[in-house]
């Protein structure tokens, strides 16, 4: 009979040699095996694993395991769970370990420890990296946010394999950074010696002046290309930065190439980040760019309720409702408006109602209520689209400024108490069957063209905060 000790280290020197380090430190490396019964059992950390290794790596292994069996393996079997006895869990040779291979201490991007990082200047100091309360749980979904979420999920799941770069974008507040983290605090709970490293862009431009200050490139580059996750946010501050964009450009050329995941997020879409030097746009558009929208209103109540649960407050839903229809710009607002409230509500001990949700917030009511005005909605429209506020006006009806008008007729709308006859005449003297033209063009193309979706609730936002 084989025995284990011989068997399972010789499959994941095989499956170590065939996979790249990231893919095997990831999935192979948490795998403990036993033979039971003459069958190979191998545990699994969680039904997520399970799936992914019988659909991806079961055919290696058992080729694997039949080169050592005269090519008639055990009959293998998955489990989810931990061995009963001590498990002959292997660790990976130390030399693929990409911590050691890159000459850094040998790190975890362990969400809560504080750890070394990078410090061109030769001293290191600490700083802490992923926020653990940034988890997929705690992210409340809905319409706005689910095709980000699914697609982030996929990606922890699978990171370097299938969307890569991952490309998030939104307007402020929205929870790009809360989405990208928790891929980060995934795949670093599933796989702790990954090496992961969450950065703000405007952080490593401070690195790149550094590391040029003190000619120290080699150990910025050594650390930068051993990463096997990198999370940057906020890629709009590379604009105007063009050795940070040079330099970024050769390490995402080396993260891709060996298999490296890239988690990137903006305010916008690549191409529409005007200052960005082409071959970037273009490889940010190689994976996968995902929007994520405003919330909408039940998504809002929704996140309320979940956040103050996690303060262990019970939230009455009508006070979630009031909160909900009246703080609309974005999530970090409704999150300051919840602090508030119950901050007022300890304070002055008394249980949470609308009346006293209304009184804490009423300062912020009263700026949130201000009426938008229909020459900031032109003006801003205009500028968006980089056409003139006369353009508003005119008689002119080609598509690159009737659109535009016709978007900021439907956000007049949306956001004044205007009749439709005096939108009419504040867009140079129109009727009032062309506004109501105008808003059910513009909700048609939000139903069908996720872009136009997508300018509508950014406008939306902008004009709101
Ligand atoms: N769907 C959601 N469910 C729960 N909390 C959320 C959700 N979306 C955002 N948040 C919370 O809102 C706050 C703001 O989110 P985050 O910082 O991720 O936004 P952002 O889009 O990265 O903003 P910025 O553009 O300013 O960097 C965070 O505390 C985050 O946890």
């Amino acid at each position: 009979m084989m025995q284990i000790d011989t068997l399972w280290p010789h499959c994941l020197n095989e499956l170590q040699q065939n996979l790249g380090a990231s893919q095997f430190n990831i999935w192979i490396k948490p795998l403990t095996a036993q033979m039971i019964d003459e069958t190979l059992v191998i545990a699994v950390p969680n039904q997520i694993f399970l799936q992914f290794i019988r659909d991806r790596y079961l055919g290696m292994i058992e080729m694997a395991a039949a080169k050592l069996c005269n090519g008639v393996p055990p009959p293998i079997e998955l489990k989810v769970g931990q061995m009963a006895a001590p498990a002959p869990r292997m660790a990976a040779p130390a030399a693929s370990s990409p911590a050691t291979a890159s000459g850094e201490p040998a790190q975890s991007a362990a969400p809560v420890k504080q750890s070394k990082r990078f410090d061109a200047s030769g001293a290191s100091h600490e700083t802490t990296r992923l926020n653990p309360s940034h988890s997929f749980d705690a992210l409340v979904t809905g319409k706005a946010n689910q095709v980000a979420r699914a697609a982030a999920m996929q990606v922890a799941e699978n990171p370097g394999v299938s969307y890569n770069p991952l490309f998030v974008y939104g307007g402020v507040g929205l929870g790009k950074t809360h989405l990208i983290q928790a891929i980060g605090n995934f795949v670093h709970q599933h796989n702790p010696q990954a090496k992961i490293r969450y950065i703000h862009a405007e952080k490593y431009v401070q690195d790149v002046v550094k590391a040029y200050q003190h000619k120290s490139f080699d150990e910025f580059k050594r650390y930068y290309h051993s990463l096997d996750l990198l999370l940057v946010d906020d890629i709009q501050f590379f604009v105007g930065k063009d050795r940070t964009q040079e330099e970024f450009f050769y390490l995402f050329n080396a993260l891709l190439e060996s298999g490296k995941q890239i988690i990137l997020t903006s305010d916008k879409i690549p191409r529409e980040i005007d200052g960005l030097q082409e071959r970037l746009t273009s490889r940010f558009s190689w994976g996968l760019i995902v929007p994520i929208e405003p919330p909408e209103t039940e998504m809002r109540v929704a996140i309320l309720l979940k956040k103050a649960e996690a303060e262990h407050f019970k939230l009455d839903a009508n006070v979630a409702f009031f909160m909900a229809k009246n703080i609309r710009s974005n999530v970090r607002e409704l999150e300051g408006a919840l602090k508030r409230v119950l901050a007022y509500v300890r304070f002055t001990n008394q249980p949470i109602t609308v009346e006293s949700a209304k009184e804490a917030l009423r300062d912020i009511l009263a700026s949130g209520n201000r009426q938008v005005s229909v020459e900031n909605i032109q003006k801003t429209v205009a500028d968006f689209y980089k056409i003139k506020v006369a353009d508003m006006h005119s008689k002119k009806r080609t598509r690159d400024i009737a659109r535009p008008r016709q978007m900021a007729m439907t956000l007049t709308k949306e956001l004044t108490q205007m009749s439709l006859p005096a939108i009419g005449d504040a867009f140079g003297g129109r009727d009032h069957t062309t506004v109501l033209h105008a808003c059910r063009t513009i909700e048609e193309f939000r139903k069908n063209d996720s872009e136009m979706a997508h300018q509508y609730s950014v406008l939306l936002q902008m004009l709101r905060s």
